[in-house]
């Protein structure tokens, strides 16, 4: 059974179409990348995947994540899901912390409720989650989100999204909002996260380059809709799509500008 089945999702605002008749699947431990440009409806499929969509915005198709239907159902049962099954990390992490609460407490929140740690065991869980996302410094636990700079709170935030042991870990542009320079901190983190966790990722983003870094397949969404799927290094190498074509394209042009950069 896969982990992820996405068949036919179609996302409404009123009779507006965001997102149509989009199917993709995810096994176990797989990595797969979303891209497509701003606006293209990647971030309304990754809430849909969760049953996070705003009010306002109805969903139809189907979405198993585990072998549960996520299209249309209650609040109540999704709730089990979200953690133990798939988390998402989204690209700004103070949508995801607690402007008022230490983050070691927020840390500390899914340890105590998904995996049931109190006391000495639950304050050690916290430290070595701290650790794993290369925060070692004790003081940084005690601080408050807006304390911390842009790069220590995603990592904060991943670490919250990893409390739960998720299988199912959704990245939405976790670099986008970050400095260039603790850009590929973050992305080396993810990686190696996923790697020794066997997790399955889901990466979006719309920047080619750091997709194919991170997955081994890819979907490009443009206005809502598939338009490729395929290995990584077959949509690089062969695009199909006059839209895949032209990503592929920029990529590169962008990829030789920096060579000719480095070079001068
Ligand atoms: N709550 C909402 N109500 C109405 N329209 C929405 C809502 N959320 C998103 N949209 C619209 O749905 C479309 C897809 O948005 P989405 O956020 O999924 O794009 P995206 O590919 O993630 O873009 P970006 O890379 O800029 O985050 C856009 O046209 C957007 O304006």
């Amino acid at each position: 059974m896969n982990l992820l089945d996405v068949t036919d999702l179609t996302v409404r605002s009123g009779d507006t179409p965001l997102v149509r008749e989009v199917s993709f699947s995810l096994r176990a431990g797989e990595r797969l990348g979303i891209i497509g440009e701003s606006g293209s409806g990647k971030s309304v499929t990754s809430l849909a995947i969760t049953g996070l969509l705003s009010r306002g915005l109805t969903a139809s198709g189907s979405v198993r994540l585990d072998g549960h239907e996520v299209v249309g159902a209650a609040e109540k049962s999704l709730r089990p899901l979200r953690g133990p099954v798939a988390q998402i990390v989204f690209q700004e992490p103070l949508t995801a912390l607690d402007p008022l609460m230490r983050v070691g407490r927020q840390v500390a929140e899914p340890l105590r409720r998904h995996l049931a740690l109190r006391g000495d065991a639950l304050r050690a869980a916290v430290t070595a989650a701290f650790a794993e996302v290369a925060l070692e410094d004790p003081r940084l636990a005690r601080a408050f989100p807006h304390e911390l700079s842009g790069g220590q709170r995603q990592r904060v935030a991943i670490a919250l999204a990893l409390a739960a042991r998720p299988r199912l870990l959704i990245a939405d542009e976790p670099t986008t909002a970050l400095d260039v320079t603790v850009q590929d901190g973050v992305l080396s983190l993810l990686e190696r996260l996923v790697a020794e966790r066997g997790m399955a990722l889901l990466f979006i983003s719309h920047d080619l380059a750091v997709v194919s870094r991170m997955t081994e397949r890819i979907v490009v969404l443009r206005g809502g809709s598939v338009v490729e799927e395929g290995p990584v290094e077959r949509v690089l190498r062969a695009p199909r799509h006059p839209y895949t074509s032209a990503l592929v394209a920029s990529a590169r042009a962008l990829d030789s500008a920096l060579d000719a950069g480095g070079a001068s």
